[in-house]
């Protein structure tokens, strides 16, 4: 249930998904009020945060949560908080409400229970949730062989947010503590959207589609779960 939008351009491929978001959002907010849009960090999706920051939605009634984060303060450099902060929270957007993964406990583990209940108060289903991938295969803070990988994708799981420890590589440098969505959250979101650009990752997602093993590719997860259609972006 993949279905694949790809553009000539990366221009086309940020307004479309741009276009595709807010759509999605104001058929939350027409029907119940209230819209949670969950966000990835990472290069990629700057654009597309930037252009829909501009857009003339009711982003009061919209929280804007994060898909994962390094286990990092705001201040330093690799959070998300500050990197959605920076691209979406502003323009319009600025009044959206925010949720962070990040707690002041020392450990991921030690902040997952907090992370679990503030993110079980958002509005589910989740209306739109956009994932990225690297070009390790890994999606949200989904690493390839992490610790808490296996349980971060039981699709039963009550679990939203799980403490992962990545192996450390050139994807993750040194920011190997994360939070992320577990499967089972993401698979609450009435649309998931896969945002890539460039050959090599074009390359990397065929790669995960043609095989099985999710815990050397997680994307594989997203990709191969036959429940929820899952929407692939694409542009060279
Ligand atoms: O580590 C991360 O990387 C992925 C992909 O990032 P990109 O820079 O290659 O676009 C991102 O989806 C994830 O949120 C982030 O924590």
């Amino acid at each position: 249930m993949v279905e694949e939008k790809f553009y000539p351009d990366r221009e086309r491929l940020v307004l479309a998904l741009a276009n595709d978001c807010a759509s999605a959002l104001q058929l939350g907010i027409k029907e119940r009020g209230q819209a949670a849009f969950l966000v990835s960090g990472g290069s990629t999706p700057k654009p597309v945060y930037q252009a829909l920051s501009k857009r003339p939605l009711p982003w009061p009634q919209i929280t804007v949560a994060l898909v994962d984060e390094r286990w990092v303060n705001k201040t330093a450099s690799g959070s998300n908080h500050a990197f959605i902060e920076d691209n979406l929270l502003q323009n319009n957007a600025s009044g959206a409400p925010f949720l962070g993964m990040k707690t002041p406990h020392a450990t991921a583990a030690e902040g997952e229970a907090d992370c679990q209940q503030a993110y079980g108060e958002l509005p589910r289903p989740f209306d739109v949730c956009v994932l990225g991938m690297g070009s390790d295969g890994h999606t949200a803070s989904l690493f390839p062989h992490a610790r808490g990988l296996q349980e971060a994708l039981d699709p039963q799981s009550n679990q939203l947010c799980r403490a992962i420890t990545a192996q450390q590589s050139e994807v993750t440098g040194s920011h190997t503590e994360r939070m992320t969505l577990t499967l089972a959250a993401i698979l609450q979101a009435r649309d998931i959207k896969l945002l890539i650009t460039g050959e090599e990752k074009l390359r990397v997602y065929r790669e995960a589609l043609l095989g099985s093993d999710e815990l050397e590719m997680p994307v594989r997860s997203i990709l191969k779960q036959g429940l929820k259609s899952v929407t692939v972006y694409w542009a060279p």
